[in-house]
């Protein structure tokens, strides 16, 4: 691989290297070659870097690389992985020839840097593209790469426009350009394009504008058809025109010939991002930074099946039916017949991993026949989110035939029931032989409040259980709960509910509703109770010194994994706007739920 000396500066440069490597040499030489190039592919400057093996000489490989420009190759020698690998590789091969050269001819198709390169074999390239003055813009486009790297095979560059301050903009306010600035070549470079900007007067900012006049004028028009695009934006509050300035930028990329998408997933309750990411100042809640990375998963998508040519990122495999269904009890429903439901989420899914793979499903159930608490869209909202970051699928239903069907349940690995309430299904059999498969189920906050002799659950009256089967499984029932109030809970850390929990303190101060039960958990053996309240914190506690708030278990013969957490009443434990309590809550709740999803 050597150093190539002797190249003009500013034009783009190419460098061929023929090496010859020895056949025992070559699976460990093509494994350091497969790292150099992975790490190559992800600086600045580098439009090809690709191993081509001689269909002649089968020792025979030529690395072919083009470089924005010399100082750009230069970094290149001076990077980790060339300074550790190159060596490496030329002891193992002998050069056989270096060229380095430039462009012959004065066209090329579409004038597009990168022609030539075959995308189906290097990884897609996407540029998040923004205009910031405050920041906001800035934090969208980050999650929005986060999104694209959740595909696997993804080269990111967040990138911001330059561009003179406006005169309306104060000297002292400092532009967020903590991402290097945009070139023209990043655009060349990129196969995808996020194009994100302040909401300005309902239209884009005059700094994307100028960026995209200028490009144009630079030679730029009529470079980039076929690739794709979308926008998103941050404006100053709901209705303040969000959607007319994603429209307005895409209005712009569409006059570059970019192919721009809608999504139709809603990624939270009544919130969808159908034109793209419009967020109201900084993404500051769960559903928000959902929606931005939704949206960089989706460009990721389109770019990795159109542009690269892979089936399993084709978008209409990877729709994500739960969230496009996202459907709640207490308001009015779509409702969504089972068989849609079921034929959507049989498709492969590209997990939030990024691997291809047929994902585990999980069923959420929030059924409220009695009292209807405010927080379960929240709840089942983070609980989708969560079960995505683990590789699975979520489906919120409300729908008892998938809890009484034997058939139907058979789809599921996991059961999560949220702040259930009244007779929430009738047959029992298919549940238990779901527990008789080692199959888990999660409980959370009044999920055992269902099935209760009163109409009113909200916990003035002690209640009586009508139905055993939530005692079977979570070991203990809802008897009442006192008035919302702080407390102090401790936690156990002796349990197998993995590293994370210790990073909720052994104790803290938390408001919630404290709920007390039919029998104290702490008496059965079987069950371990990771926290706990402490009632001389707090009035109307019923259980003693050993107040249990959160437990797991396994039952039956296959040991199906079993969790329970009363915590967690309000809303703002699940939107991320509740601090350290939402914090304290969600990370209970997430160790006995990944519990259950690993032991089920
Ligand atoms: C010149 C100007 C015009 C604006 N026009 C709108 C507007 O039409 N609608 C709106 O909701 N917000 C408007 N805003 C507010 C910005 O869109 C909002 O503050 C945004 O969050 C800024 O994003 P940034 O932090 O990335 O700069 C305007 C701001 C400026 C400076």
């Amino acid at each position: 691989m050597c150093k190539p000396d002797n190249m003009s500066n500013q034009i783009h440069i190419h460098v061929t290297v023929v090496k010859d490597v020895p056949a025992e040499k070559q699976q460990k030489w093509l494994e350091m070659a497969k790292e150099l190039a992975s790490e190559t592919w992800k600086e600045d400057g580098c439009i090809s870097y690709d191993f081509v093996r001689s269909t002649e000489k089968q020792n025979r490989f030529i690395i072919v690389e083009e470089w924005e420009s010399q100082a750009h190759l230069d970094a290149h020698f001076n990077t980790p992985h060339f300074q550790t690998l190159v060596p490496l590789m030329d002891g193992m091969s002998e050069t056989v020839e270096l060229d380095v050269s430039q462009k012959a001819l004065a066209i090329s198709r579409h004038n597009d840097t990168s022609s030539g390169v075959s995308r189906k074999h290097r990884n897609g390239r996407i540029l998040v593209l923004y205009d910031t003055s405050s920041g906001s813009t800035a934090m969208i486009a980050d999650l929005i790469a986060e999104g694209v790297k959740l595909l696997d095979k993804m080269d990111v560059r967040v990138r911001v426009v330059p561009g003179a301050a406006a005169t309306w903009e104060k000297p002292e306010t400092k532009r967020d350009i903590s991402h290097p600035f945009a070139t023209f070549n990043d655009v060349y470079w990129a196969d995808g394009i996020a194009c994100g900007t302040p909401t300005n007067l309902g239209g884009i900012s005059y700094r994307m504008k100028q960026f995209w006049d200028e490009f144009s004028q630079a030679g730029g028009w009529g470079s980039t058809d076929g690739k794709i695009a979308t926008a998103f934006t941050s404006q100053g509050g709901h209705g303040g025109g969000g959607e007319l300035a994603a429209m307005a930028m895409q209005t712009v990329l569409m006059n570059f010939g970019f192919s721009c998408f809608g999504i139709t997933d809603y990624t939270g309750f009544l919130d969808t991002n159908h034109y793209g990411s419009i967020i109201a100042k900084k993404p500051r809640n769960l559903e928000d930074k959902r929606k931005c990375r939704r949206q960089g998963l989706r460009l990721a998508e389109f770019v990795g099946y159109y542009i690269n040519g892979r089936d399993e990122a084709n978008p209409v495999h990877t729709k994500n039916a739960d969230i496009k269904f996202y459907n709640f009890p207490g308001i009015p429903s779509r409702s969504v017949p089972s068989d849609v439901l079921d034929e959507r989420t049989s498709a492969p899914h590209v997990s939030l991993e990024g691997r291809s793979t047929e994902a585990r499903k999980a069923l959420i159930f929030t059924k409220m026949e009695d009292y209807v608490h405010d927080s379960t869209p929240a709840m089942a909202s983070w609980v989708l989110c969560k079960l995505q970051e683990f590789g699975w699928k979520g489906v919120v239903t409300d729908d008892k035939d998938f809890l009484e069907s034997e058939e139907k349940l058979s789809a599921y690995d996991l059961v999560v029931f949220l702040n259930n309430s009244g007779q929430i299904f009738d047959k029992t059999e298919a549940l238990m032989k779901h527990i008789e498969q080692g199959k888990g189920v999660v409980g959370v906050h009044a999920a055992i409040a269902a099935f209760l002799n009163g109409k009113d659950a909200s916990g003035a009256t002690v209640m009586e259980p009508t139905s055993e089967i939530f005692h079977t499984i979570f070991g203990s029932h809802f008897k009442n709960h006192p008035p919302v109030q702080k407390g102090k809970v401790s936690m156990n850390f002796k349990n197998d509910l993995g590293p994370n929990l210790v990073s909720v303190p052994s104790e803290f101060m938390h408001t919630d509703e404290f709920f007390n039960f039919t029998k104290n958990v702490y008496d059965d053996p079987s069950i371990t109770v990771v926290a706990s309240l402490d009632e001389s914190t707090t009035d109307g506690g019923l259980m003693g010194e050993r107040h249990p708030l959160a437990w797991y278990r396994n039952i039956g013969e296959q040991k199906a994994p079993v969790f329970y957490s009363a915590l967690g009443h309000f809303s703002h434990f699940y939107n991320g706007t509740g601090g350290a309590d939402s914090e304290y809550v969600t990370t209970i709740l997430e160790a006995g739920l990944r519990y259950c999803c690993d032991n089920s």
